[in-house]
């Protein structure tokens, strides 16, 4: 769970005045004498075909709409073919969907349900989610499958007490979605309103040769942020889940920390794009420009890409950017790509984002993989053995949010159904290969893939060949047969051309000391390394 600073050690997306909540302005088309003209549309016993294809029509507005905003994979959890409009009468409109875990995370969308009801009929209605196995509001239905009633009757009971008992012992259905529910919360953090994370921190961020750049330089801005330190604009781009958000948090923890006076704005391109909507439309648009640039000295945006065609934005950003860069306060921008690659933002900001340092995180090797796989065991209080570790760690190889997240779920599993954590409950929960489609990763393989990226025969890695290329290439391929398959020197050296095992102790020690400061020999291993 996220922790908030207090707000005076820290002091992030503060706004001005009332006017930058997000949605104010949307509600403010509200109309006020709504009670008299709401409709009311409901479905009975007795429905008829038109208010079915009314409340069918509406549901269907409200699906499109949050289709646009709900991350996928919620959205085909949590909405598609479960939320289902029940009734629109009294100002409520009253909504089902299949479970009361479901109906939880549905109703933080009751403001965008809304929204897109009002968009429909013109009027304001009260969003009341229902869930249909387990609901607190509507009449039980005692015969959902979730449910089940225990006759007690073979029990001496007073006079007058009730013969049933409810049994509300959840089904393994109730149990998954639960597990599913946790998972996808997750996999989907709500970045809206973003607050410095104070678990989050460098002592926490696990460096591997794919991301030591990137923490290195978000480092020496934490300690130096502005026109006194080396990068007083940092640009970080990386896939997603794979830590720049997390190294936004540890710059702001360890400002606050070690330049408490620094005021830090850490916000979303989406909130900061709403923020100066808001304010553009009541002509507050100079405050937005002041607050910024008068009023914060470090500045961190994420997603930076998200300014992709929104023209207006792209101006106001480009004068805060100039504005703040020429008083020399700190910029730190994150992205899914380099500025270079996006497509639909000026040049002249696309030349400014590359202004400063720009660096990159790639997916993590095995090693880093295993070593944040740990510290998350430790965070989350669960402990796993070294098989299902190293299995987790071999399959996921792209996504340390990914990588969490089999623990998230490996947590609520042995949590809520009482199992202990074996590789075969792993493999069925992460729905990972069984083991006769399991690719064995061996000397051979390694070489293959290894002649493969680099575009060269097989052959040439086996040969006494000394040519650069080819020496560079068997000099990976050595250094991955003992990391990943963990091979001994002797079977290395055989393998390769019949060298012997000093050999293979030079290369694997050659090419262990290169990648921790070659960030283009640690993507080459990356890649051979995911392609195994
Ligand atoms: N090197 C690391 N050590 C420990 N945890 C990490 C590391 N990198 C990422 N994480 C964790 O992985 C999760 C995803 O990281 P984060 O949200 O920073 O990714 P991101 O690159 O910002 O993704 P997105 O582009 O989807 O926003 C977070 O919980 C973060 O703490």
């Amino acid at each position: 769970m996220a922790q908030e600073f207090p707000s005076q050690l820290i002091k992030h997306f503060f706004s001005i005045g009332n006017e930058t909540k997000p949605n104010d302005h949307f509600f403010g088309q509200f109309s006020n004498e709504q009670t008299s003209q709401n409709k009311s549309i409901e479905t009975t016993n007795n429905e008829s075909e038109e208010s079915r294809d009314e409340l069918s029509l509406i549901n269907q507005e409200v699906l499109n709409h949050l289709r646009t905003i709900v991350p996928e994979l919620k959205f085909s959890t949590y909405f598609e073919n479960s939320l289902e409009l029940k009734s629109i009468a009294n100002q409520n409109a009253i909504f089902e969907v299949r479970t009361a875990f479901i109906k939880k995370s549905a109703e933080l969308y009751k403001e965008e349900i809304a929204k897109s009801i009002y968009n429909v009929l013109g009027t304001q209605y009260e969003i009341i989610i229902n869930a249909k196995d387990q609901s607190n509001d509507v009449a039980p239905n005692f015969s959902s499958a979730n449910f089940h009633i225990k006759d007690t009757s073979d029990r001496p009971r007073a006079m007058g007490a009730t013969k049933f008992t409810l049994d509300l012992t959840p089904t393994r259905d109730d149990l998954k979605s639960r597990v599913d529910a946790e998972y996808i919360e997750h996999m989907n953090p709500n970045k809206s309103g973003i607050r410095v994370d104070r678990s989050k921190t460098f002592d926490n961020f696990i460096v591997g040769p794919t991301n030591n750049i990137a923490q290195a330089a978000s480092k020496a801005v934490a300690l130096n942020p502005g026109k006194d330190g080396k990068y007083p604009s940092l640009y970080i781009h990386s896939n997603s889940g794979l830590g720049k958000t997390h190294l936004l948090h540890a710059v702001a923890n360890e400002i606050a920390e070690k330049h408490p006076s620094y005021n830090i704005c850490l916000i979303t391109t989406r909130d900061f794009m709403e923020e100066m909507i808001g304010l553009m439309k009541i002509n507050k648009i100079n405050d937005f420009f002041k607050k910024y640039t008068e009023r914060v000295d470090v500045l961190m945006i994420d997603d930076i890409h998200e300014l992709k065609n929104k023209e207006g934005t792209q101006d106001q950003f480009f004068h805060v950017f100039n504005e703040m860069h020429n008083k020399g306060k700190q910029l730190i921008f994150t992205s899914d790509k380099n500025p270079k690659e996006i497509t639909g933002i000026s040049e002249r900001i696309k030349s400014r984002l590359q202004w400063g340092l720009v660096v990159d995180i790639q997916p993590p090797d095995l090693e880093t993989r295993i070593a944040i796989l740990r510290r998350k065991m430790e965070a989350l209080d669960l402990y796993i053995n070294e098989d299902v570790l190293t299995l987790i760690a071999s399959r996921i190889k792209t996504n340390i949010r990914e990588l969490e997240g089999s623990l998230v779920r490996l947590k609520a599993v042995s949590e809520l159904m009482n199992v202990e954590i074996e590789v075969d409950l792993v493999k069925e929960q992460l729905m990972l290969p069984n083991s006769e489609n399991e690719k064995e990763i061996t000397i051979e393989s390694v070489a293959k893939a290894t002649a493969q990226y680099f575009r060269l025969p097989l052959a040439d890695l086996k040969s006494k060949g000394r040519n650069q290329d080819i020496t560079k290439a068997r000099h990976v391929a050595m250094y991955l047969a003992r990391k990943v398959v963990n091979a001994k020197q002797q079977e290395i050296g055989a393998y390769f051309g019949g060298r012997d095992h000093s050999s293979v102790i030079h290369a694997v020690n050659t090419i262990s000391e290169k990648v921790k400061t070659d960030s283009s020999l640690s993507k080459d291993i990356n890649a051979i390394e995911s392609n195994l």
